[in-house]
């Protein structure tokens, strides 16, 4: 039996101005740290300790995984960064105002581009100062111009396969630190949500998610760990 542990970051900065952040690098606010000592103390307090970590490229979810690690006495487990856990990238949505978009273009669009499973947002314009193509960390890397959940789920699923599985397989204890749309992209593969389920699928930030795992590596149910 293995475990896998799912924590979407803390609040971020912008998710406290309500703007579209996407792969923009917006750091925690106070709150989002407290979240993610909040999420390690209750990985200790329910004695589920990590043994590997993985997480994105991205500030808000490296120190979300650094905070919790360090509250549960685990820092010193080995960890790796991939852009394939990174969120949904936002497009020509990224650093707008999530409520005066929606008063620009409605609540419908704003939904359709927010939650459907296949409409991606506009791309982001070339020359953007969003645009993060020439960013070192992204070196060797296509960034993508904007994604839907659909495109999101089509490269956070390989690295599930080929990366996080295998360690779950080797019986670890495994903590993802990512972003809302990364997890939920993982979330309705394990879940075997569908397409019209998963609009509805919110992941709250600092929230320790966990899958049980049998011999034959089949998650068992989802459950929030504050809750078992
Ligand atoms: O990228 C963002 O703006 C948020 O982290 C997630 O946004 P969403 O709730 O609109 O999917």
């Amino acid at each position: 039996m293995s475990t896998l542990i799912l924590i979407r970051h803390g609040q971020s900065r912008w998710n406290l101005e309500n703007r579209f952040t996407g792969w923009w690098d917006v750091d925690l606010t106070e709150k989002g740290v407290a979240e993610a000592i909040a999420a390690g103390e209750l990985l200790a307090e329910k004695g589920v300790l990590p043994t590997v970590a993985f997480t994105s490229l991205q500030t808000r979810a490296i120190k979300t995984l650094h905070l919790a690690l360090e509250a549960c006495g685990r820092l010193w487990i080995p960890e790796t960064k991939d852009w394939r856990l990174n969120e949904r990238h936002y497009g020509g949505l990224t650093g707008l105002d999530k409520a005066e978009t929606a008063a620009r273009h409605g609540d419908e669009q704003v939904h359709i581009w927010r939650r459907s499973f296949d409409v991606p947002p506009p791309d982001m314009e070339p020359g953007s100062e969003f645009d993060l193509s020439a960013d070192p960390r992204y070196a060797g890397i296509a960034v993508p111009r904007t994604e839907s959940l659909k495109l999101t789920i089509e490269r956070v699923l390989p690295y599930w396969e080929s990366a996080i599985l295998p360690q779950l397989a080797a019986g670890e204890t495994v903590v993802v630190a990512a972003h809302g749309n990364s997890l939920r992209a993982l979330v309705k593969h394990l879940s075997d949500i569908s397409d019209e389920d998963i609009t509805g699928l919110e992941i709250p930030t600092g929230q320790p998610i966990v899958y049980r795992f049998d011999d034959a590596m089949t998650p068992g149910e989802r459950r929030y760990l504050k809750d078992t």
